[in-house]
């Protein structure tokens, strides 16, 4: 995923593949909620449990296995075409596994919602960036943190004390987002004047603002210089340091080698290798996954 705009595909795509409003496939005996074995990893945040998603006769991810812990940065990477978005996209909610299971905290996460997803502490980023063009940095981050607040829609219509009292401090803690990822002096601009590494900078302080125990980055570096992806990876570092796990997605290896404590492998929909960096850099099959790309990338 070279190219920021190509995921508008699987995105906008999501009621062509398995999207998540779809009846659960018990057909195949093995995904109905007690026809697979599963494999509960004890303490891990979140488990990819199994994985397989066919879009028609594609595979696209086929019996994916692996699990994040508390505290980790994590990286799934892979070439064109590997599963990396997809793989994302399962664990977002946005699709739903044709066999497996995904859990989070131990709880399976088939069939929730999306926003349901966000409430049980996983939030993303997309690789195209998605903010409201024409509202203000502050505004932006303020509507993630909207979705944390318990005002009801009478509450919020007659301004009760406790909306206006949620409104104070989800504009504060916007602030405070803001000046986290260093864009604090952007608050009052609107996002769709903002140079392009602010508004990924911005897409971060509105993920961070739902208050995640996860934080799934999509490529979070596309299109950045090398000094830009510096400054990015020592913003994921102080995230992590704060309490957040990190999912990072790239295609970019060097990147991801540079910052993670552990990562995934996919090529062809299928997991080649996980580990440490220092493991997988030298696996052959990462490799060769990655013939003709500079191999001192890793
Ligand atoms: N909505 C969809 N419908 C049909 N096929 C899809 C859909 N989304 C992805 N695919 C296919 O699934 C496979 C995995 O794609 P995916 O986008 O997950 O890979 P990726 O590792 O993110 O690759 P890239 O870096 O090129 O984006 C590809 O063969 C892709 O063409």
């Amino acid at each position: 995923m070279s190219e920021p705009v190509s995921d508008d595909r699987t995105w906008d795509d999501a009621t062509a593949g398995t999207p998540v409003d779809a009846p659960i496939p018990t057909s195949n005996g093995s995904s109905g909620p007690d026809a697979a074995v599963r494999h509960p990893h004890p303490g891990a945040l979140l488990e990819v449990d199994d994985v397989t998603l066919r879009f028609g006769g594609l595979v696209a991810l086929d019996k994916v296995n692996f699990s994040i812990y508390p505290g980790e940065i994590f990286g799934l990477i892979g070439p064109n075409g590997a599963g990396k978005t997809t793989c994302f996209n399962v664990m977002t909610g946005v699709y739903r596994p044709t066999s497996g299971e995904i859990r989070f905290e131990g709880q399976p996460l088939t069939g929730k919602k999306k926003h349901e997803i966000t409430r049980l502490g996983i939030a993303r980023t997309f690789q195209n960036i998605r903010l409201f063009p024409e509202m203000t940095a502050l505004e932006n981050v303020m509507v993630g943190a909207d979705a944390r607040h318990l005002t009801s829609v009478p509450g919020a219509l007659f301004r009760l004390p406790r909306h206006r009292r949620e409104e104070r401090e989800g504009r504060e803690k916007s602030m405070e987002l803001l000046r986290t990822v260093g864009i604090e002096k952007r608050a009052g601009e609107v996002s769709r004047s903002l140079p392009y590494g602010d508004q990924r900078r911005l897409e971060i302080a509105r993920a961070l603002a739902t208050d995640p125990k996860l934080l799934c980055l999509d490529e979070p570096a596309a299109g950045f210089n090398p000094a830009e992806k510096e400054r990015l990876l020592t913003l994921i570092r102080g995230i992590r340091d704060s309490g957040v796990t990190i999912l990072l997605v790239e295609h970019d290896m060097r990147l991801v080698m540079g910052v993670v404590d552990r990562l995934v492998v996919l090529e062809f929909g299928r997991k080649i290798a996980d580990g440490q960096p220092a493991k997988v850099r030298t696996d052959p099959r990462v490799i060769a996954a990655y013939l003709g790309e500079p191999t001192d990338a890793a």
